[in-house]
């Protein structure tokens, strides 16, 4: 079942990525973050890659447009939108990260708004199942359930779907779900109410940016990984929302807070996980190019591509 074995476990620091464009943005309302991973690669996200030493796949770019249902289904007591529209792209997403899981590529999914991970994570766990790990690096906790949504963008509901606390038939293509006690958040410091008691009744790790202040990224981080994969035996998932840095770092994304990561604290924590070697699939969501000025555009695609590096393994020296 898993796409390679070493040391009778997963197949450490795979070889070769399996970049898996999909720009998708209707999990939230500002047009723009469709054309990032076209931005990401045209800024040469792929070459960079290879200079690495991983031989790389761009895989082509999902036709969300042929996604679109006739009409949109309406759930009672709930505000969401495009709900069967996301849940089409997700799912066809799913199965192409699935696919380069085992063939034992890193699935490098490039978004697109973070509703996406409604697919990516479905797509490693079907491959690791119970064994999978999450780091869920971002500004937000994107845990509210159909109910609890104001906004009714799912970009901020996919983590509550993800762990099971939220279910729809539309979406019961997601299994299996991602075991709580393997789900840690970092750089947390825009929750919604309805989401803290989601967060605190479900028990879920959680390292918000008062934590980063008080023990510094690099025991963050430490007991992130402690906390999920003490022995550093299990695969690891990190999906990375662009926000989690601060916007003077990442200003082109549709829902900057302050007060994030620095860039270094962004890079360290990528270049942490990749020590690890237990890394095995990563998202990169919420870059808006249209967001902003073209410096602007142009610091955001850039930081990106170079955390993505620094997951694959890039240092300093
Ligand atoms: N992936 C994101 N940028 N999510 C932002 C979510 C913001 C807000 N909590 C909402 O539910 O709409
Ligand atoms: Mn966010
Ligand atoms: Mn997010």
């Amino acid at each position: 079942m898993y796409p390679a074995v070493l040391n009778n476990k997963y197949i450490k620091n795979p070889s070769s990525v399996g970049i898996i464009p999909t720009c998708y943005d209707g999990g939230q309302k500002k047009s723009g973050v469709d054309i990032a991973p076209g931005e990401m690669l045209k800024a040469g996200l792929a070459t960079q890659i290879e200079k690495m030493g991983y031989s790389v796949n761009v895989l082509p770019d999902e036709d969300c447009e042929s996604h679109k249902p006739e009409s949109e289904i309406s759930v009672e007591g709930s505000n969401v939108l495009n709900l069967v529209w996301t849940s089409n792209v997700c799912k066809a997403h799913a199965a192409r990260v699935e696919e380069q899981c085992r063939l034992g590529n890193f699935a490098l999914s490039l978004g697109g708004d973070h509703s996406l991970a409604l697919g990516t994570i479905t797509g490693s766990s079907r491959v690791y199942g119970e064994d999978l790990c999450i780091i869920w690096v971002d500004a937000h906790t994107d845990i509210n359930t159909l109910s609890t949504t104001d906004s009714g963008n799912l970009h901020g509901c996919p983590v509550s779907f993800l762990l099971g606390i939220e279910t729809h038939p539309e979406l019961a293509w997601m299994k299996p779900i991602i075991r709580k006690d393997r789900f840690v958040y970092i750089g947390l410091r825009d929750i919604e109410h309805k989401e803290r008691k989601i967060v605190k009744d479900n028990n879920i790790k959680a390292f918000t940016m008062h934590h980063v202040d008080k023990y510094g990224i690099g025991a963050v981080v430490q007991m992130a990984i402690d906390h999920i994969n003490p022995n550093l035996d299990l695969p690891i998932h990190l999906s990375l929302d662009v926000d989690a840095m601060d916007p003077s770092v990442a200003p082109a994304t549709g829902t900057p807070v302050r007060g994030g990561l620095t860039f270094r604290e962004c890079h360290y924590l990528c270049e942490a996980i990749a020590e690890t070697n237990c890394l095995v699939a990563m998202d990169l969501v919420e870059v808006n190019p249209l967001l902003g000025d073209e410096s602007a555009f142009n610091q955001t695609v850039a930081v990106g591509n170079s955390v993505i590096r620094c997951a694959l393994g890039e240092t300093l020296l």
